[in-house]
């Protein structure tokens, strides 16, 4: 079986900027793997590239065996800018838009939609939010909402560019957790970027830093 994540010779750059040089990596499945790196080391920029959102200055990435574009179903991706697509939307009108990412933008509200959503709104904790403007939410809390929508269509891959931002520290051991249990039950695979990694090792697999343009994977545990 294809890993869930292959970078091959992988190169990525800003202009004349390289950050990432000739990088190879491969992530398994039901694996949570932390990325670690200091500012503008290129955590987003690799992010992004995973979901086909940055070109590739050289190399492959594959995700189950296909390209980053054609494993869009495949993946679930919170990105770090999270500006609202409109204030007075709720977060439930949000996240039916973002179904199965083939509506479009327009809702849709089947039977089959909803039992997901509400399973996804129970793992993070946010069915009591999901019915006011995403813009009377608090930043943790939206946060929670925006995580259901990465969870929504059962990826087997989900890429969360620090995800932890503005969860106070309960939430922030509880996601991790459900994050850790989803993996080990289900095969997914996570890879978050995240700012102060010490609280979240006892929860992951790998530790995956960006230094000078290298990428290193670690045991957590080590
Ligand atoms: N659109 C862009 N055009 C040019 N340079 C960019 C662009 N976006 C980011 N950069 C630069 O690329 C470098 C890596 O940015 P990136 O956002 O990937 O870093 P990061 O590791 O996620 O940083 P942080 O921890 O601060 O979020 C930074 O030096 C940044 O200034």
């Amino acid at each position: 079986m294809a890993p869930v994540l292959a970078l091959k010779a992988v190169t990525l750059a800003h202009g004349r900027r390289v950050l990432i040089d000739r990088a190879d990596l491969t992530l398994g499945r039901g694996t949570l793997t932390l990325l670690a790196g200091g500012n503008g080391q290129g955590k987003t920029t690799l992010l992004r590239a995973l979901m086909g959102l940055h070109p590739l200055q050289g190399g492959e990435i594959q995700i189950s065996g296909k390209t980053p574009r054609r494993a869009r179903c495949l993946t679930g991706y919170m990105p770090q800018d999270r500006r609202l697509p409109a204030p007075q939307m709720t977060g439930r009108a949000f996240l039916a838009a973002s179904w199965h990412g083939t509506r479009f933008g327009l809702p849709g509200w089947g039977q089959n939609l909803k039992s997901a959503l509400q399973a996804c709104l129970a793992l993070t904790g946010s069915e009591k939010l999901v019915d006011q403007p995403l813009s009377q939410l608090s930043g943790g809390e939206r946060q929670r909402v925006f995580l259901s929508g990465a969870l929504l269509d059962s990826p087997c891959f989900l890429v969360l560019d620090e995800p932890l931002s503005g969860m106070d520290t309960q939430w922030q051991s509880e996601i991790l957790a459900m994050l850790q249990a989803r993996c080990r039950e289900t095969g997914m695979a996570v890879l978050m970027s995240c700012h102060g990694i010490e609280a979240a090792l006892s929860y992951a697999d790998h530790v995956l830093s960006i230094d000078s343009q290298k990428l290193e994977l670690r045991d957590a545990a080590l």
